[in-house]
């Protein structure tokens, strides 16, 4: 099992200099708006994944009028303690586990899963295909310890080779030798990326299928399908074949940084035909799926963090979130609520596992 003993903030967003701690399963996080409840849990991310769920300016996770800010986590896995130990100062960032500085911070993600469900997931659906990329390659990064590296590595080179592409300005030719040797790393790079993500999608949609049943209260299909121009050719197949097109548009124009998931319910596409419930329905359903197979891959769940469901969530499919999330299968859950009662009355039943913390 994993937890969460205690995390300290300093300097982090709204937070001076704040300690918590976690002795209990269920940990709700009370307090009126703008308290810092949001801010908490993407502290509790950040020690997971090494950066903000929200945002990639570490500006925005600093204190305002500061210059760095420190966060310090005591996690518990399997009873092994783990310090964790992150400090921005400067613009330099430094994380270290037992001590320990990584070398690279990919080294770190996956050993303290987490995932989180907020507000602004809506944008996975509705967003660009960027968004969805990020989405999956966080979960995959977190199943598969190559994962990471082939894709820091694929957008480095298809970085410079864009740059070299432009650098040309449509002129043809001259740079044939270098843009070959760009697209043998594109395709050492981005082939085992295309197969973890193609291999993911089949088991998983069905994990989503059932747990959108049981949110919405009805079956209605849902589907992901994966978009790829991988699909018809090989990589290098596809890469040739655009060629004169990227030499002209001064950029790669195929590869898996275009490749997206379309969602669909009962054959009509989400994002233009599903309902805000509906919307809403599958966007926990994909997340808690996302949690069972993190949880089935580490042999044992991630942190579940849980921003502002009450507000999200009709009645019904709350009580039916909390009736999961009360299951001890879950690991360590956090969720948010401005109303206290509220979330006391959520787990009554469960109040030996629960405990309240309330922001200042
Ligand atoms: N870099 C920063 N420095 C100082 N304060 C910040 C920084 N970033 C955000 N804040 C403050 O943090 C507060 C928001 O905190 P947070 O979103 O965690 O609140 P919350 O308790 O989740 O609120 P709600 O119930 O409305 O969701 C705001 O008052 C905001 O001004």
């Amino acid at each position: 099992m994993l937890s969460l003993k205690k995390i300290s903030l300093v300097q982090f967003k709204n937070y001076s200099g704040k300690s918590f701690s976690f002795h209990k399963r269920i940990v709700g996080i009370t307090g009126r708006n703008g308290s810092g409840k949001t801010n908490l849990l993407d502290a509790i991310y950040y020690i997971c994944f090494t950066k903000s769920y929200f945002t990639s300016s570490e500006a925005q996770n600093t204190q305002y009028q500061t210059n760095g800010f420190r966060l310090e986590g005591f996690m518990d896995r399997d009873h092994q303690e783990g310090k964790i130990v992150c400090t921005l100062k400067d613009g330099k960032k430094e994380f270290a586990l037992n001590d320990e500085a990584y070398e690279r911070f990919s080294q770190h993600i996956g050993r303290y899963p987490a995932v989180m469900i907020a507000p602004d997931d809506a944008e996975i659906i509705l967003g660009g295909s960027e968004e969805r990329r990020k989405w999956l390659d966080a979960l995959l990064c977190q199943l598969h310890p190559g994962y990471l590296d082939h894709l820091i590595t694929y957008q480095k080179i298809l970085q410079q080779k864009n740059t070299l592409l432009k650098t040309m300005n449509g002129q043809g030719g001259s740079q044939d030798t270098l843009l070959d040797i760009f697209d043998e790393q594109l395709v050492k790079h981005g082939t085992p990326v295309f197969e973890w993500r193609r291999a993911f999608l089949p088991g998983f949609i069905q994990q989503v299928q059932k747990l959108y049943d049981y949110l919405a209260g009805k079956h209605e299909t849902v589907n992901i399908q994966y978009q790829s121009g991988l699909h018809e050719q090989t990589f290098t197949e596809l890469l040739a074949a655009n060629r004169y097109k990227d030499m002209m548009m001064q950029r790669t124009t195929g590869g898996i940084h275009k490749d997206d998931l379309q969602f669909v319910l009962d054959d009509h596409p989400m994002k233009t035909s599903a309902s805000q419930g509906q919307r809403k329905s599958f966007l926990f359903a994909l997340k808690l799926a996302q949690f069972e197979v993190i949880k089935e891959h580490k042999k044992f769940p991630p942190l579940l963090l849980l921003d502002d469901v009450f507000e999200k969530l009709d009645q019904d499919r709350v009580s039916r979130l909390i009736n999961l999330v009360s299951s001890p299968v879950y690991g360590q859950v956090f969720i948010t609520d401005t109303h206290a009662d509220r979330i006391l009355a959520a787990f009554k039943e469960n109040s030996d596992n629960f405990q309240l913390v309330e922001m200042e």
